[in-house]
């Protein structure tokens, strides 16, 4: 689902945030990304989702190379792509059925379906009765709940998450948990950036990790407390 070959981004400022990065990522498997503060995560997150674009090497997401791709490409990409923020970056003056519309009032869909598809993504998050609710009425794990059903409500074949459960308890941390592994048992690429290595090790999931940039670990999380 996507692949990075030698991948190098270099800002303009000189930073080099990332160095011969390789990898591929399946459909169907959850992988966890990790590193230090500055190691490069958000700037993995973003060459694939085209806020960046790398200075070297290749990306491929769906098997499209996105160096061929100009911003007008930019929309259809993203909408093979669900993104889940920490802190939700839900609106508050809209209710919970109206916030997980709005990829598909973007995408323009019919009312018909999107009643249908919010009303299935907001059942699988298990929220279908507070859709007419504010999401500012809502606990910490339910709005986190609420950013998930709208990452997912297009169906899109890729998730990408950034600290998804960096202001949860580990209950909570495990209900989100549970629902991206429901995602990737259906086929779906899910990518985890976090900084939680107690999360990491609750699951057997792969692991890659950044160090300044360059990729030193690839594999499960077993083998690199093993080794
Ligand atoms: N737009 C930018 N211009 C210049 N340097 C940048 C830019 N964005 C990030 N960097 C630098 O690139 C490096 C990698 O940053 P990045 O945000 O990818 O790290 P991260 O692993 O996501 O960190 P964190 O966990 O703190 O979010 C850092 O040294 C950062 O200061």
């Amino acid at each position: 689902m996507i692949q990075f070959d030698r991948v190098s981004k270099r800002y303009p400022n000189g930073k080099d945030a990332l160095s011969k990065v390789s990898f591929t990522l399946p459909a169907g498997q959850l992988t966890f990304l990790t590193g230090h503060s500055g190691a490069g995560k958000s700037t993995l997150l973003k060459l694939i989702m085209m806020i960046e674009r790398p200075t070297q090497g290749q990306v491929f997401v769906d098997n499209q190379n996105l160096n061929g791709f100009g911003n007008r490409h930019i929309p259809l990409l993203r909408r093979k792509i669900g993104m889940v923020h920490q802190n939700h970056q839900l609106l508050f003056d809209r209710s919970v059925f109206e916030n997980v519309a709005l990829p598909l009032i973007i995408a323009g869909y019919s009312r018909a379906d999107i009643g249908k598809r919010v009303r299935a993504a907001l059942d699988k998050v298990g929220l279908l009765e507070k859709e007419n609710l504010n999401p500012i009425m809502l606990s910490g794990g339910e709005q986190q709940r609420v950013g998930i059903a709208r990452a997912v409500v297009n169906k899109p074949p890729l998730l990408l998450a950034d600290e998804p459960t960096g202001n949860l308890d580990p209950a909570l941390s495990e209900e989100i948990m549970d629902l991206f592994q429901d995602f990737a048992r259906v086929g779906v690429a899910v990518l985890i950036a976090t900084h939680d290595l107690s999360l990491i090790a609750r699951y057997n999931h792969r692991l890659l990790t950044l160090r300044e940039g360059r990729l030193i670990h690839d594999g499960d999380e077993g083998e690199m407390h093993g080794s």
